[in-house]
Parts: structure tokens; C-alpha cells; sequence
């Protein structure tokens, strides 16, 4: 599936599905891709990443999803983004190789967290030895220092990279420093793929100069943040941050009740009527006043 298009407009974190006892369920992927596709204007998705519970999965169901996705996206989507890091160089090597001879678009990969790289060159070594496997396809970092506890600026990450890692082609950037997100713009603009991962700051971003967008409410939300893309490109920058301000009201409302990966996965569910299911533990699932609350909240906002 290498695409010789740039990655561009909105990426969707996708969510794993897993069935009622747990395991996860393949079944649903084709029917995922087509709401995507019809009902949200999506055609970028990113698997396995902090909304897919990529980091709560054995290796062997990573490979599994990804070759899902890229077989049941072929001819439908635009980019399959596979997230193959890991606490351990072995494995996130192993997915990257995988996801290369699959057909995957591309890779990314979060910073280790356990044993963290303390400085810029540890950390370009880590990725540099995950990029190498999939030397025919782009290399994303994945930045969500809250996650992770790296917090390695990503202006002084990407200074150099394209020497240590030539298949480097940008960042998803999960963080709300904007002021180190628009210096990577101002430094990288033509080189590298700028991708902004907080949505509920999205427009602030494009304001800086993001080439797109990566995450979780693109599953739920694309349909209203395609309009606010389309507005922003017209210059429309009323129109945009009226779609902003939406979609900004749901997230509002769900954080006030509590709102994570788990609470995602019930969003989708009652929004594309795919069934979810239950997050993987330590993860809980959402309580039924939260499913009853959000549920009303979105009605009356898509009204
Ligand atoms: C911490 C977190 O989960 N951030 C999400 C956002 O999309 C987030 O859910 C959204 O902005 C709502 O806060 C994404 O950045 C994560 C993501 O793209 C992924 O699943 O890999």
C-alpha cells in the first residue's frame, strides 16, 4: 500500500476491537474502514497507537490488526500507518520488518518508556535501528510525552534526523507545546510531515502551520473536522472555529465525566454501531452513565 501521496488532513487513531471475553476481533475491520471511508471522509489510519491499546497487546496481535487493516484498506484508504514501538528493540524491530513485507504505507514509533533515552542521540539511536528494518517505506516519531515521560524536544529531535534516518518523514506530535511544534513547522515545513495529535487544539495548530492531524475523535468526529479543515483552508476562520467549538463542547462535556481510551471505545461503539467492546486491562470499560450521558450529549450536537 505505499502511497505516493504526502500524508495529509485527518488520520484516524484507530481503536481495537475486542470481543465481550477479550480477545481481539478481526471480524469488524472491514466494516470499520468503510464507516470511516462513508460516514467520517477518513482515509488515514494510525494502528496500534495509544487509542488501539497497541502497547497492551502481544506482539502477535499487532501483526494480526496490521495485516487486517492493510488488507481490508487496500483499495479504500489512502495511508495504514502501523505503530510498532515497544519497550524492547526485538519486538518493535519484528513489527516494523512485518509491517514493510505486508504493504503497510508506513511506521511509527513512540520512545521507550520504561528504560528512557535520556538525551536526543539515544533516542535517534532507538529509532534509527526500528527504521532500518522497513527501509522501503516512511518512518514517523510518535510523540506523546505524557505517555511516555520523554520529553525530548521534537525541534532538537529533528535536527539532523534525515542523515541518521533517511526513511524519517515526520512526527505525530501528542502534545500541547505549541511553541516546540511551531519551531518544528518553521525549521521542516517542506521537508517532513507535521501531524498534530491533541484534537481538541487542532484549529491552533493549523494556525501554526500542521500538515494534519492524527487521533482518536477522527473515528467519531471526521465528518465535523473535515468542515472545520475545509473552512480553515478557505480562510473561513469564523466557520472553522465554529466547528472547533462543537466538536470542543462534546470533549468538554465527556472529560468532565472522565474520558480516556476505555470511554473512547464506547463512543464509537454508539456512534458507528460497530461493536468495540470492552478495553484490555488495567483499562476499564465506561460505566452506563457515562455511555447514557455521552450518547445524549452527541444527539443533541449532530441534531
Ligand atoms: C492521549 C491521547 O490519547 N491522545 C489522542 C488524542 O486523539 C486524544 O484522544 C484527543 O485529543 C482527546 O483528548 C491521540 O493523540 C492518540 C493517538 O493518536 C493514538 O491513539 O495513537
Amino acid at each position: 500500500m505505499a502511497s505516493p501521496k504526502r500524508l495529509q488532513g485527518l488520520t484516524a487513531a484507530t481503536i481495537t476491537p475486542m470481543t465481550p471475553d477479550g480477545e481481539i476481533n478481526l471480524s469488524v475491520i472491514g466494516q470499520y474502514v468503510d464507516y470511516l471511508v462513508k460516514e467520517q471522509g477518513v482515509k488515514n489510519v494510525f494502528v496500534n497507537g495509544t487509542t488501539g491499546e497497541g502497547l497492551a497487546l502481544s506482539t502477535q496481535e499487532r501483526k494480526q490488526l496490521a495485516e487486517e487493516w492493510v488488507t481490508k484498506g487496500k483499495n479504500k484508504l489512502d495511508h495504514v500507518i502501523i505503530h510498532v514501538g515497544a519497550l524492547n528493540l526485538p519486538e518493535a524491530k519484528e513489527m516494523a520488518k512485518h509491517a514493510a513485507v505486508i504493504g503497510a504505507s508506513g511506521i511509527a514509533a513512540i520512545a521507550p518508556f520504561f528504560f528512557k533515552p535520556t538525551n536526543k542521540d539515544t533516542l535517534v539511536a532507538f529509532l534509527r535501528e526500528i527504521a532500518s528494518e522497513a527501509p522501503g517505506i516512511p518512518f514517523y516519531y510518535y510523540h506523546i510525552p505524557s505517555l511516555t515521560g520523554v520529553k525530548i524536544r521534537v525541534e532538537e529531535l529533528l535536527d539532523g534526523i534525515k542523515e541518521q534516518i533517511p526513511t524519517f518523514q515526520g512526527v505525530k506530535f501528542s502534545d500541547t507545546d505549541l511553541l516546540d511544534f511551531a519551531q518544528c513547522v518553521k525549521n521542516n515545513k517542506e521537508r517532513f510531515v507535521l501531524l498534530y495529535g491533541v484534537d481538541e487544539h487542532l484549529l491552533s495548530a493549523l494556525a501554526m502551520g500542521a500538515s494534519g492531524a492524527v487521533g482518536s475523535t477522527y473515528n467519531y468526529l471526521g465528518k465535523k473536522y473535515n468542515l472545520m479543515l475545509e473552512a480553515f483552508a478557505k480562510q473561513d476562520l469564523v466557520l472553522a472555529q465554529q466547528h472547533q467549538f462543537c466538536t470542543g463542547e462534546f470533549l468538554s462535556f465527556v472529560f468532565k465525566l472522565g474520558f480516556g481510551v476505555a470511554q473512547t471505545k464506547a463512543v464509537m461503539s454508539f456512534t458507528s454501531r460497530i461493536p468495540m467492546g470492552p478495553p484490555r486491562l488495567p483499562l476499564l470499560s465506561a460505566s452506563m452513565d457515562f455511555i447514557e450521558k455521552a450518547k445524549a450529549k452527541m444527539d443533541s450536537l449532530m441534531e
